[in-house]
């Protein structure tokens, strides 16, 4: 149970808040996480981490030397927007490139990605890695698609040590790759985390049960068994993990491994110890030295009763950057020697950086408070403007009465958040919208400010797509001409495909798409026939609502809920639930509207 927090919507700022005011040796806040307090030393390659709140330690308490340079801070286990990850690595670049480092969520992977292209457009040579350590998450011939729970520690810090080193961005990356290519934890839970704000947990495990295979955002694991003592614990964590060998260690026997025995949030320390007796034994038998282990807590899941096993097969070279010496809040090891390097250049650029930050803050502030002038706009598209805002009001309103309902089924296989993203989104949006209505914008500005709104507010997987659709949708409709029905339909298709193009996703993977695809279509159709917007729009979203309840026979083959597939059986994809009631809510507006 989460019990101490304010507005459960203001718990993962007021957290950081708090966090910054706490480590202000280590850090310093920036728009979108946290930096080194230290400058980072000129020509370094700069290595951002990051991905949603409620693991801490991850993401913003490994900020310091010997490890990560800056940490882009989501919301309540949703991943930073790019704006926010732009921003952190904006800030925490010092010459030398920057390497972005997140766990393998379709959030993470999506805004990361946008991120790394726009730090690219800026002219910063940035790569970008996802680590994917977790082996219950999907089988060997498929671990790309493995998610990344506490073997984050060992990969950031391998390729944190490298930079340090002075090595060059094309090195510091071989070298994440390396660490994750050889890093694997596998887990098993007791009772799933609550959160704030929420009054059950995400999921429950029966009395004297446990569920294995967990994840880090409340997934159920993906079986169940009888609750083991504490050896039979350390008997399945590491049988487990030596079957799963990477493919360049043939046998266990003779081989060096970083051992991290991680506490996902409410198992004691002591229990902790207990279990770590008998790995320690169970490795040794198996003739494993361990280097430097770690029992505590690395990566949790707020009050999660769970613990997992990560080994991180080492080579000479892993070795020496796991031993490497670090300074941060919630991680420290060895002595790095003279603590400030660069004193006064690092003072000057932080003053430098800091007068960054406070003109990008105020660029921000702008532009949620609306005073940013818009593009000029024709008469016929500040009318349809007004359409859109009202649009975008229906949405907020039809998202905010669902998102109790929005959450309960994104927590049936997935992380419970749904709802609570989108709300934070679609909210955003409406405002980016209003202000933008007031300053006179078009019907396409409003939308693309709404767009980059609703991205940066809600972060997650929904929030890169929702921002992608609204300014697909947008650049369709542009700032010149009233939009008629067809070029609606247009918008709706362009964004249709855009969204196949950033997720990956197609029909039948049981996600928005198999919603988004049959929408426009019906309304392509409709509007070719000369039906009216609004009785184009009745039809197709018609055609979503039945869409949307059909997901529910499908198997999901992408994102968060494709472990969990089985359980998904029965209930519609939440993402695609959520684009259906939009699609009516919209209508709703365009009658209100003609
Ligand atoms: N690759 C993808 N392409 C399109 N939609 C996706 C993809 N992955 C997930 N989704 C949609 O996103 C929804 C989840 O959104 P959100 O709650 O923000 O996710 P998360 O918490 O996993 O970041 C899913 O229900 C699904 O409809
Ligand atoms: O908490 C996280 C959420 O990822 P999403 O894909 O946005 O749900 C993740 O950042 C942890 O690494």
């Amino acid at each position: 149970m989460t019990r101490l927090f304010n507005d459960p919507a203001a718990f993962a700022d007021e957290a950081l808040e708090g966090f910054t005011a706490a480590h202000r040796r280590w850090v310093r806040p920036v728009t979108g996480g946290v930096v080194r307090a230290t400058a980072t030393p000129a020509g370094q390659v700069a290595v951002v981490i990051g991905g949603g709140s409620g693991h801490y330690p991850a993401f913003s308490g490994l900020v310091g030397r010997g490890l990560a340079h800056g940490a882009a801070v989501g919301n309540v286990f949703a991943s930073p927007s790019a704006r926010q990850i732009h921003s952190v690595a904006t800030a925490a670049h010092g010459g030398g490139g920057v390497l972005l480092m997140y766990g393998n969520y379709a959030g993470d992977v999506l805004h990361f990605g946008q991120a790394a292209e726009r730090l690219a457009a800026d002219g910063i040579e940035t790569r970008a890695f996802a680590v994917a350590d977790d082996i219950s998450s999907a089988g060997p011939d498929e671990s790309a698609k493995r998610r990344g729970i506490a073997g984050d520690l060992p990969v950031f810090k391998a390729a944190a040590a490298a930079a340090e080193q002075g090595l060059p961005l094309e090195e510091v990356l071989r070298v994440a790759e390396r660490a994750g290519a050889r890093t694997r934890s596998f887990g098993i839970a007791f009772s799933g985390c609550t959160l704030p704000g929420a009054d059950h947990p995400l999921f429950t495990v029966p009395e004297a049960r446990m569920a294995v295979g967990l994840g880090i955002h409340g997934e159920p694991g993906i079986g169940e068994e009888a609750l083991p003592t504490a050896d039979e614990a350390a008997l399945l964590l590491v049988e487990t993990l030596l079957k799963e060998l990477p493919d360049d260690v043939a046998d266990p026997a003779g081989r060096r491994a970083a051992v991290i025995l991680n506490g996902l949030g409410s198992v004691k320390y002591e229990e902790l110890f207990v279990v770590y007796r008998k790995v320690a034994a169970l490795l040794g038998d198996a003739g494993v030295e361990i280097v430097d282990p770690e029992v505590g807590e690395l990566v949790t899941s707020f009050d999660m009763a769970g613990i997992s096993l990560t080994l991180t097969w080492l080579d000479d070279r892993l070795e020496e950057l796991w031993r490497a010496p670090a300074d941060t809040p919630a991680y420290r090891k060895g002595a790095l020697g003279d603590p400030e390097p660069h004193q006064d250049r690092a003072a000057a650029t932080a003053a430098g950086q800091d007068t960054a930050a406070a003109q990008d803050t105020a660029v921000s502030d702008a532009a949620a408070s609306g005073t940013t002038a818009v593009p000029v706009a024709s008469d016929a598209s500040r009318r349809a403007a007004g359409t859109v805002l009202a649009a975008l009001d229906a949405v907020a309103r039809v998202v905010d009465a669902h998102a109790g309902e929005l959450g309960r089924i994104d927590a049936v296989a997935g992380d419970g958040d749904h709802g609570i993203g989108m709300r934070r989104g679609s909210s955003a949006a409406h405002r980016a919208a209003h202000d933008a209505h007031r300053l006179g914008a078009g019907a396409g500005t409003v939308l693309t400010r709404a767009a980059d709104d609703w991205a940066d507010k809600a972060g997650g997987t929904s929030g890169a797509l929702w921002g992608t659709i609204l300014r697909s949708l947008g650049t369709s409709l542009g700032d010149r001409d009233a939009p008629d029905a067809a070029r609606v339909a247009e918008g709706v298709t362009e964004a249709s495909a855009a969204v196949r193009r950033l997720g990956g996703a197609e029909v039948g993977d049981k996600t928005m798409v198999d919603v988004l695809v049959p929408f426009a279509d019906a309304l392509a159709t409709a509007t070719a026939e000369g039906l009216p917007l609004a009785e184009a729009w009745d039809r197709a979203a018609t055609t979503a609502t039945a869409a949307a309840a059909g997901t529910a026979d499908l198997l999901p083959r992408r994102g968060r809920a494709r472990p969990h597939a089985e359980k998904s059986l029965g209930t519609p994809d939440a993402g695609a639930h959520s684009l259906a009631l939009i699609t009516r809510a919209v209508h709703g507006a365009l009658l209100d509207h003609h």
